[in-house]
């Protein structure tokens, strides 16, 4: 796994960072092998995977086990761990600990948070203590029932307030921003005026790299956000070999005798 810092450190004009988010082995190969940078393991796993309506009812011991499945399919990517709904911010000894978890037993290189004026100073404990912390701004879906999962920051005082606690965060340690649902001009300024990568998803292209959703990216989302295009159809891919395989068992042309093996010298009754 790269340091957080050959993340930092590159020159994401010449080289934007490219992250994707995976919650298995399998697809973390996939992604690992196409050369993405940075493996997100999102708490999105609570809708993507689990079937919940949101991420909020995704517990940590779940972000724990599918962590340590993504870090065991990944050899080169930066593994980070979502950290889910009041799994930090509750106090702060049970954060850092939680927080923690993903490094020493999940396998991660660092964590992420839902970012506001209550983690500036958790995300300095964490950093003090070794834990690279990366921050998320603009729609942040944990806050779906005050917030929805409108478009942030499209007055003059959301945007300000957004610049405003990214340049905390920046200051309080974290290594790199993600930037969700804001306008184009809003992350824009914000990449400019920050010295760490700032990451978007429906932020424009002028951050210093995007991030999606897996099942969106693969075309297995069946309601995708706005932002999100799907650049692969497996949904479609799926449908027509489950259907195909279901067709042939009916039709009884599987298993033909090509997939049948007969033990001629077996002598039964
Ligand atoms: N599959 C997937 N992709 C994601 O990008 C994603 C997740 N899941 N789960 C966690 C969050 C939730 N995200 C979302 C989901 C929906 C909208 C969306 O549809 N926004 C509409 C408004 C919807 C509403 O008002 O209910 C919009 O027009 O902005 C935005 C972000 C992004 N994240
Ligand atoms: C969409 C990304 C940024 C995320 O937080 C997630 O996948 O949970
Ligand atoms: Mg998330």
């Amino acid at each position: 796994m790269p340091s957080v810092r050959e993340i930092v450190d590159r020159d994401p004009e010449a080289d934007p960072i490219t992250v994707l988010t995976a919650y298995d082995t399998p697809t973390a190969r996939i992604v690992d092998d196409a050369g993405i940078d940075v493996v997100l393991v999102g708490d999105s796993i609570g809708d993507a995977v689990l079937g919940h309506g949101s991420s909020l009812p995704v517990a940590l011991d779940t972000m724990a086990t599918h962590t340590a499945a993504v870090a065991r399919g990944v050899d080169d990517a930066l593994v980070v761990a979502d950290l889910p709904f009041l799994s930090y911010g509750v106090s702060e000894a049970e954060s850092l600990r939680n927080a923690g978890r993903m490094l020493k037993e999940a396998g991660a290189g660092a964590v992420k948070l839902e970012s506001g004026p209550h983690t500036v100073e958790l995300t300095r404990r964490l950093v003090e203590l070794g834990i690279p912390v990366q921050a998320h701004l603009g729609l942040t879906p944990q806050h779906i029932n005050r917030v929805g999962l409108q478009r942030q920051g499209t007055d003059e005082a959301a945007a300000a307030e957004i610049l405003d606690l990214a340049e905390a965060h920046e200051e309080a340690g974290a290594f790199s921003l993600i930037l969700e649902h804001i306008p184009a001009n809003l992350a824009a300024l914000v990449t400019d005026e920050l010295n760490i990568p700032t990451i978007g998803i429906g932020a424009g292209p002028e951050t210093d790299g995007q991030v999606l959703v897996v099942n969106d990216v693969v075309g297995l989302s069946e309601h995708p956000p706005p932002f999100a295009t799907a650049f692969g159809n497996v949904r479609k891919e799926m449908v027509a070999a489950v259907e195909t395989y279901r067709d042939e068992v009916v039709g009884g042309s599987f298993p033909s005798a090509d997939e049948t093996h007969v033990e001629e010298g077996l002598e039964l009754e």
